[in-house]
C-alpha cells in the first residue's frame, strides 16, 4: 500500500489562521506570571499555569507556542508537563509551535529534528524555531525532516531584540546583510510552494522599517515583539508591508497577564486577534 505524503505545514498553516484569526499564543510560565496567578513556583504551579492557559487558548487560536525554557528550568519533570501541553494543544486542534531556537552542526541537528518534528518522539510538535546562525546550510536535516512529516521550522531571521542588529544586519561578503542572506535561503526553499511553504522567518515587529521584501519568503512570518517588548498591531504594517497576509503576530506576557480567570484570558485572546486581525487585513477571516 502506498502511504500519501503528508499534508504539508505550509498548508496546515494557512488553513489554521484563516480559520481562527491571526494570533500565536505564547505559552511562557515566567516566575513572575507563577507567582501573578497565584501559582508556586514548583512544577505543580507550572502544571496548573501551563495546562490552565493550554485548555483556553488552543481551542481558539490557530497557534500555541510554548517556550521550552520555562519547562526546561524544572528538568524532566517541567519536561513532562511540556510534553502535556503539546499534546492538550493539538487535541483542542492548535498547531504547536514549539519555541527551542535550535541550531548546530547538522549532525546534532539531526537528532534536533528527530526529537521535536518526528511523530515517533513523544516532543514531537508542529513546527520548531531554529537559529541559522551556524550556517543555513547546517539546518538541512530539520528541513529535511519537516517536509518527511508535514512539519514546519521557523528560522531565525530579524530578531526582535535589540542585540539581534549586530550579527544580522552585519553586511555579507556580496553586500547583502546576514539577514537579507537568510530570508534569501528561506525563499529558495519555499518557491513555488502554495498557498505558502513550511519554512518560516522569524521578524520581530520591534525590528521597524527594514528594506526587506518579505512576500519573496513565500512562507509564515512569525512577528514577535508585540505588547511587553513595546510593539503595537500598527507596527506590523511599517514591517511587513506588502506580506502582511502570512503574518502570524506572537505575544506571550501581555497576553497571559490577563489570567488566572480562564474568562478574562479568552476575553484578552479574542481582543488580540481582532486587532490584529485588523492590522494584518484578515479582519473577517473566521472571527
Ligand atoms: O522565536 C521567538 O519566538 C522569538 C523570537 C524573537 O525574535 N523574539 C522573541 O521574543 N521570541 C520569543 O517570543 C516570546 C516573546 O514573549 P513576550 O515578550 O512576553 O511577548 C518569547 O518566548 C521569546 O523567546
Amino acid at each position: 500500500m502506498i502511504t500519501p505524503p503528508p499534508v504539508s505545514f505550509g498548508v496546515r498553516f494557512r488553513a489554521a489562521v484563516d480559520a481562527r484569526g491571526p494570533l500565536c499564543a505564547g505559552i511562557d510560565p515566567h516566575r513572575s506570571l507563577l507567582t501573578a496567578w497565584g501559582l508556586s513556583d514548583d512544577v505543580a504551579g507550572l502544571r496548573r499555569f501551563a495546562l490552565t492557559a493550554t485548555e483556553v487558548l488552543a481551542p481558539i487560536v490557530p497557534v500555541v507556542k510554548p517556550q521550552s525554557a520555562f519547562f526546561e528550568r524544572f528538568g524532566s519533570r517541567g519536561v513532562a508537563v511540556l510534553e502535556e501541553v503539546v499534546t492538550t494543544a493539538r487535541e483542542a486542534g492548535a498547531l504547536v509551535l514549539l519555541d527551542v531556537k535550535r541550531g548546530d552542526i547538522g549532525s546534532t541537528v539531526q537528532a534536533y529534528a528527530d526529537a521535536y518534528l518526528d511523530p515517533a518522539s513523544p516532543l514531537c510538535a508542529d513546527a520548531v524555531t531554529a537559529s541559522p546562525y551556524l550556517g543555513f546550510g547546517s539546518l538541512r536535516p530539520m528541513l529535511d525532516v519537516a517536509a518527511t512529516f508535514g512539519r514546519g521550522v521557523f528560522v531565525l531571521a530579524l530578531t526582535s531584540n535589540p542585540e539581534g542588529a549586530q550579527v544580522q544586519r552585519a553586511r555579507t561578503a556580496d553586500g547583502r546583510t546576514v539577514a537579507g542572506a537568510i530570508l534569501d535561503e528561506i525563499a529558495a526553499v519555499n518557491a513555488g510552494a502554495s498557498p505558502c511553504g513550511s519554512v518560516g522567518a522569524v521578524v520581530g515587529a520591534t525590528v521597524g522599517e527594514t528594506g526587506e521584501d518579505f512576500t519573496r519568503v513565500n512562507g509564515p512570518l512569525l512577528a514577535p515583539g508585540l505588547g511587553a517588548q513595546g510593539a503595537g498591531p500598527k507596527d506590523l504594517r511599517r514591517v511587513f508591508g506588502a506580506a502582511l497576509h502570512n503574518v502570524l503576530p506572537a505575544t506571550s506576557r501581555a497576553l497571559l497577564a490577563a489570567g488566572p480567570s480562564r474568562q478574562a484570558l479568552r476575553d484578552a485572546a479574542e481582543q488580540l486577534r481582532d486587532a490584529f486581525g485588523a492590522a494584518v487585513g484578515t479582519a473577517d477571516a473566521g472571527l
